[in-house]
């Protein structure tokens, strides 16, 4: 059976070239939950994702994986007994390319020892992948849904896909939301989902890290980061009134009626303010705090 395992990260760190692509990352990634790892190109997402899946070695601090079967906290680099019950699927699929479709789902179940061959070949029909077809001669979008694929049937109990499913086109990548969210549900695992499509994953995830230049940002529990702010909808004037004072992180137009996105809890006084003046409060959207937080212009 799989066992959702626990991540932390303890003063983590990653250098190249003496260059930090992750900065003194302490961290804890709670069991059972969907995890979103967001940062914009270059702030480290791929190195944290390796890192905690033990293809590479920090270094300074440390990762450590706990839980289940596992037991007490290990480090997963080098590893087997860790590595075994992790699966990282990066954008290339991390699959050998010279075998057919076939010969590589064989391995996989031969590799993962939580693999579900019946969820793998209902998958396989799902995204129409030519099971004969040699996996260097398939689309972008099939070797990505492929590898998709083999991290969603190998049911690891550390499942981290990063930006895997970039290349799939959107009818694909919703089809990919759609059997995470039924098989994580039937199956609950950590998992961890890397992304700039913010505004695409931001209704799956429970919990959210933000990385910038390999620094942490926040870690939150997506609920709490949606409560830093507020949508104010409705007359453009009154709208203007209200939000005067505010950081504004985002406003948007249509006709009369104005939506502005500011920073900041609203008390019940303010929200009873708002009600009179005939406005609506809403959850700030997780794009728009990303946006803020991460300083795009
Ligand atoms: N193998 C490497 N050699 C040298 N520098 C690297 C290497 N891998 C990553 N880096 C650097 O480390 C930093 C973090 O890169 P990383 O790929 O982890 O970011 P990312 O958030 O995944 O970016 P993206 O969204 O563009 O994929 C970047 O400055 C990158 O140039």
């Amino acid at each position: 059976m799989t066992t959702a395992l626990t991540v932390r990260t303890e003063n983590l760190s990653v250098r190249f070239a003496g260059v930090p692509a992750l900065d003194r990352l302490d961290l804890r990634l709670a069991p059972g939950k969907i995890h979103g790892l967001l940062g914009r190109n270059g702030s480290g997402k791929s190195t944290l994702a390796a890192t905690l899946a033990g293809f590479r070695r920090p270094d300074e601090g440390r990762v450590l994986i706990e839980g289940g079967d596992l037991g007490p906290a290990q480090e997963p680099y080098e590893n087997a007994v860790v590595t075994s019950r992790v699966c990282l699927i990066r954008e290339s699929g991390d699959v050998p390319d010279s075998v057919p479709v076939r010969y590589a789902l064989r391995l996989a179940a031969a590799l993962r020892p939580y693999w579900d061959a019946d969820l793998a070949a209902e998958l396989v029909e799902r995204f129409e992948i030519p099971q004969n077809k040699k996996i260097q001669k398939l689309s972008r979008g099939k070797k990505s849904a492929l590898g998709v694929i083999v991290g969603l049937a190998s049911r690891a109990p550390l499942t981290i896909f990063d930006e895997s499913y970039l290349g799939m086109d959107v009818p694909s990548r919703h089809l990919f939301y759609d059997v995470l969210l039924a098989d994580y549900a039937e199956v609950p695992r950590t998992i961890v989902l890397s992304t700039h499509l913010v505004s695409e994953v931001s209704t799956m995830l429970e919990e959210v890290v933000i990385l910038d230049k390999g620094r942490l940002v926040t870690q939150s529990a997506v609920d709490a980061l949606r409560g830093r702010g507020a949508s104010i909808v409705g007359p453009a004037a009154a709208v203007d009134q209200f939000t005067a004072g505010f950081t504004v992180l985002a406003e948007e137009r249509l006709g009369g009626t104005k939506s502005t996105t500011v920073l900041g809890d609203l008390d019940p006084v303010l929200l009873a303010q708002a009600a009179s003046a005939g406005l609506e409060v809403g959850p700030v959207g997780l794009q728009d705090l990303f946006v803020h937080l991460t300083g795009v212009k």
